[in-house]
């Protein structure tokens, strides 16, 4: 991949001003880029995960599924899968671009972005883990920024390639997603042939320098504890029986998580629908247990989660499937982007931590759309 040559990707923009529904994505450590294009303007769009079932294309499911924020499925009528090819094609659709936003003020603080307004969000969560009903919240806000006249989401979808070799990293848009942008450490499940794999992955400190040694606190610890608990006993209920290693410290951009694989055999990899539901959403996004969570959460939070948190990747039972959290990430409108970062709160937690956690994951993404 050639580095730091991000305006070749402006190409890419010209997929979204004409609303075309389109996915482009580089798997972890993969040096390939690939594009799945669907060539009809339907929207394919499902309000449960079953409905996946023996369903191929470009998965872009939310944390909550609504009729106004479904799951969409992106049919894969063009799949390319080296750089060379993919802008071949895109060259050869001849498309125009529509003007660009006028210049706008580089980044504007929102009320949303307030920290006063995590901090009482963060009291009501800290009230209901005292409550006991739930053992683990992951409380999330958003950033928002207005969108500057040289934005591009391509070179940004290049940037991130480069800055993060170990994240999935996609760009992808549909008329009713809109276009998200995002570079996630999180695997929901991967597989071929029988051999599957899933990720419990939470906990989170700063990078250190090479010669101090990583420590992982007792909350940390445990808050990554109940995400590996919660998949074995998902996968239990579906009578899988997974293997998994011990946790191990992961790196993410200037960030570092607690990660735990497991791997198991799908005999019938065309029921991943079925598996999506008993895993989505985890205590990584989500908290524990997972209903009473999941409701107060939508009950709490105060702003819809959107696709965030939810899960997008390549679902293909016949071939390889990848799909992945959508973590570090940000949804991109006409004049404003709009960053996402959460963070699971135990009753141990620290309210100035976990608010510094959240700018330190914001900061994942804000460094790709910077100085472009
Ligand atoms: C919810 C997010 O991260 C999850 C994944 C890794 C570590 C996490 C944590 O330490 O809280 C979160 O569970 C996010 O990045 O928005």
């Amino acid at each position: 991949m050639e580095f730091n040559k991000h305006s070749e990707y402006h190409i890419f923009d010209s997929l979204i001003d004409n609303n075309i529904h389109f996915a482009l994505f580089r798997l972890p450590y993969a040096d390939n880029i690939n594009l799945i294009l669907q060539k009809s303007e339907d929207s394919y769009s499902f309000n449960q995960l079953d409905q996946l079932n023996s369903k191929k294309g470009f998965v872009i499911a939310p944390y909550n599924i609504s009729g106004s924020c479904p799951i969409l499925l992106i049919s894969p009528d063009v799949v390319l899968n080296s750089k060379d090819a993919i802008f071949d094609y895109i060259s050869s659709l001849n498309l125009q671009s529509r003007p660009k936003v006028a210049g706008l003020s580089p980044i504007v603080q929102h009320d949303s972005n307030s920290f006063n307004r995590y901090q009482k969000v963060y009291e009501a969560f800290q009230e209901e883990l005292e409550s006991g009903t739930s053992s683990k919240l992951v409380l999330s806000r958003t950033f928002d920024i207005e969108r500057g006249e040289h934005f591009s989401p391509g070179a940004s979808f290049h940037k991130a390639c480069v800055k993060y070799p170990n994240n999935f990293v996609y760009l992808c848009h549909t008329p009713v997603s809109g276009t998200w942008l995002g570079c996630s450490p999180e695997k929901l499940i991967s597989g071929k042939d029988g051999k599957w794999q899933t990720d419990a992955l939470a906990g989170t400190q700063k990078v250190k320098s090479a010669d101090e040694p990583v420590i992982w606190d007792n909350k940390n610890k445990l808050e990554q504890q109940i995400v590996a608990d919660y998949m074995q006993q998902q996968l239990q209920k579906a009578g899988i029986q997974a293997t998994n290693k011990e946790a191990e410290t992961i790196q993410a951009g200037d960030l570092l998580h607690l990660r735990s694989e497991f791997s198991f055999e799908l005999d019938k990899p065309e029921n991943l629908g079925d598996i999506l539901q008993l895993l989505h959403p985890s205590p990584a996004v989500n908290g524990f247990p997972k209903d009473e969570a999941f409701r107060f959460i939508l009950d709490n939070e105060g702003y819809p989660r959107s696709y965030y948190s939810g899960f997008l990747g390549l679902l293909d039972p016949g071939d390889q499937t990848d799909l992945y959290v959508n973590l570090r990430c940000m949804q991109v409108t006409g004049n404003t982007l709009r960053l996402y970062a959460g963070g699971g709160i135990l009753p141990s937690s620290d309210l100035f931590s976990e608010w510094k956690e959240t700018e330190n994951k914001l900061q994942t993404i804000l460094s790709i759309i910077e100085n472009l």
